[in-house]
């Protein structure tokens, strides 16, 4: 399959060589231009589960599509939240009627941006549970293991998504078809509602949080909030099944000694984070259906805090 990855950032790039790796052809685009003079140079760095590799794999500035003479089947949108119009916009040129567009971001909403610039037919939903970090221009570390749900928006769709996810899992993504894309968004949600922001404020990895005597009772609170929220939206979502998809988060062997995105945004590189689209949705959908989200209040004015003290902008 052609495969262009839209933003080319930590996850961008552990899709993208996978997805390279299994031989499709893949092409990156991106806004950071030392990376992708990095990349251009010396390929893609990664250590992969421990072993140092390097990959070369194309790679565009976004402001430079007109140089990509390339008709994708497929798009993979992996910006953080506040840069997903921005990217779409510039890469509107690449997107062909017969070109779909899979949004990965973490976050809820997306699709309200993305059907702007995208058929609504040819828009696949989904979130994953992969990790990655970058650890400087050009480089990535890539461990543990991880999924990917996905859905098509248009119905009558059900083919496409399977070829997206056909693609993904013969790179290993482990991929598969969710129902209900809305109920696995807000799942997920529920997951960086909780340890990417308390991660971030208490400086923690997520198997450091899971081990602390509070963490039941925050998590409870937080996913309560949630929960309401969808409720409100007739999103079907079942707690136990949130409470343990965040536990088994705490585990070594998955995702443990990760530190969630948000922390490698404001923590590391002093960077905005995506708060606004993960506890801000639900606060400002509080305020819309008169819910009381007293926690993701607190905590999305916490990071915004941290934000300035950091003096990121
Ligand atoms: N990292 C993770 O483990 C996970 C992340 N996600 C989600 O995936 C999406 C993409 O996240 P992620 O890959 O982590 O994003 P990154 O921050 O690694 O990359 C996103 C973009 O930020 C810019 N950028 C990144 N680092 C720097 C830097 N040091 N200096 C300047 N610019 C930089 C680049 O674009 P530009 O220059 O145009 O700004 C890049 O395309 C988000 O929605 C995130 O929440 C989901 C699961 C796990
Ligand atoms: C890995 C996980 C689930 C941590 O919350 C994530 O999505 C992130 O780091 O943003």
């Amino acid at each position: 399959m052609k495969i262009i990855i839209a933003g080319a950032g930590a996850m961008g790039s552990r899709f993208g060589l996978m997805l390279h790796r299994a031989n499709h052809e893949v092409v990156f685009v991106d806004g950071w231009q030392d990376h992708i003079d990095e990349i251009n140079k010396n390929g893609l760095q990664a250590n992969f589960n421990g072993e140092e590799i390097v990959e070369n794999i194309p790679i565009y500035n976004q402001n430079e599509i007109s140089k990509i003479n390339y008709s994708a089947d497929l798009v993979i949108l992996f910006t953080k939240a506040m840069q997903l119009d921005n990217m779409l916009q510039s890469i509107s040129n690449l997107l062909h009627e017969r070109t779909k567009v899979l949004c990965l971001l973490n976050g809820i909403g997306h699709e309200d941006t993305i059907e702007k610039y995208v058929p609504y037919d040819n828009i696949l939903l989904g979130n994953t549970m992969w990790t990655s970090g970058i650890e400087g221009p050009g480089k990535v570390k890539l461990f543990g293991d991880g999924s990917v749900d996905l859905q098509n928006l248009g119905v009558g769709q059900k083919q496409i998504a399977n070829e997206v996810i056909e693609a993904l899992n013969q790179a290993g993504l482990n991929a598969q078809y969710s129902s209900n894309i809305l109920s696995s968004i807000y799942k997920k949600a529920c997951v960086n509602g909780t340890m990417n922001g308390l991660c971030t404020i208490l400086d923690c990895n997520i198997a450091d949080f899971g081990k602390t005597s509070y963490e039941d009772r925050i998590i409870n609170q937080i996913v309560d909030e949630f929960i309401a929220i969808a409720d409100a939206q007739n999103i079907p979502l079942n707690k136990d099944e949130i409470l343990d998809q965040i536990k088994s988060s705490y585990n070594l062997e998955t995702i443990g000694l990760h530190y969630p995105s948000m922390y490698q945004d404001l923590i590391i590189n002093h960077r905005l984070t995506e708060i606004d689209y993960i506890n801000g949705v639900i606060v400002r959908k509080g305020e819309q259906y008169q819910i009381a989200t007293p926690y993701c209040t607190f905590l999305t004015e916490l990071i915004h805090t941290k934000e300035e003290l950091l003096g990121v902008k």
